[in-house]
């Protein structure tokens, strides 16, 4: 049996990646870390009523401290999370990590971090199964097409812009911009043509309503091509945490992205 850890237990994605561990075999929440939750126990949160009342440490040092623990899994903020991560490592903890807001530059550390360790971390800007075929279809589509934009939207309380998901399909896609190259256009708002990953344009949408969703659209002589997710509830995620749950012994080092599990 492999305990975990869940790291932003208290928050939307907690919530969720701890009912994940609860329907997984082999793997028990044995602890949840929350800033404002801490003191708490996980059955006392609202949603999950059902958990093991098991506590809720203010950091992973102290759950370390206080636990034997073998997987954390976070959902918080790109904020803390490197140095989170390294303490987990130093225990011999492998990760899930599906936080985003993260630079290349941060993603660069966590891969040095985990090979020097010889340990097993996931970092998946997407854990829906949907999502993740989009991005893979996305890739496929742009060999046909010249151009490529995303446009994503996501709901109020999202503190990163744009989303992982539409920077990591932007890197997929980059190949894709065989015209690339600033417009000959009169710009009379500024920011009117959305931010660029890669040479491809990105549109974040923020609005209530929205949980998540992204559309790729490609251009191209005479036609469009657009391919469209949408997330209407969080559970979507559950089973792409489970699939990293049961995958996260079987392989070693670095992993960037959920479809590389699949
Ligand atoms: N990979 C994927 O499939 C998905 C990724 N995400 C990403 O997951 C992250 C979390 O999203 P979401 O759950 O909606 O956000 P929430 O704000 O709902 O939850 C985050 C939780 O983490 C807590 N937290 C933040 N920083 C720390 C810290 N340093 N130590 C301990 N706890 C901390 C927050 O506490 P407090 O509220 O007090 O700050 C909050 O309870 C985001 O980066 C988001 O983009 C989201 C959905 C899917
Ligand atoms: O913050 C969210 O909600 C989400 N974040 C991830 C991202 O930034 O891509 C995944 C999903 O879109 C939901």
């Amino acid at each position: 049996m492999e305990n975990v850890l869940v790291r932003g237990i208290a928050g939307n994605m907690g919530k969720q990646a701890a009912i994940s561990v609860m329907e997984c075999d082999n793997f028990r929440l044995s602890a949840g870390v929350d800033i404002n939750a801490s003191g708490k126990k996980i059955d006392e949160l609202p949603s999950l009523k059902k958990a093991p009342s098991r506590e809720i440490f203010q950091s992973v040092e102290r759950a370390i401290k206080e636990k034997d623990l073998n997987v954390m899994i976070d959902f918080t903020s790109a904020e803390g999370l490197l140095q989170a991560a390294e303490t987990a490592l130093e225990a011999g903890m492998n990760l899930i990590i599906g936080t985003t807001g993260l630079s290349e530059n941060d993603r660069e550390e966590l891969a040095e971090m985990t090979e020097s360790r010889g340990l097993s971390v996931l970092l998946a800007p997407n854990f829906s199964l949907g999502a993740v075929l989009l991005m893979e279809m996305s890739e496929k589509a742009a060999e046909y097409f010249n151009r490529v934009e995303i446009i994503e939207g996501h709901h109020q309380g999202k503190d990163d812009a744009p989303s992982g998901t539409s920077i990591a399909t932007a890197e997929k896609l980059s190949g894709c911009q065989k015209m690339a190259g600033e417009e000959d256009i009169d710009f009379t708002v500024e920011g009117v043509r959305g931010g660029e990953v890669n040479n491809v344009k990105i549109h974040s949408l923020r609005l209530p309503g929205l949980v998540a969703r992204q559309e790729v659209i490609l251009g191209g002589e005479g036609q469009t091509l657009t391919l469209e997710h949408d997330t209407t509830s969080r559970s979507a995620f559950r089973p792409g945490i489970k699939l990293a749950l049961r995958s996260i012994d079987e392989f070693d080092g670095f992993v960037y992205g959920l479809e590389n599990l699949l």
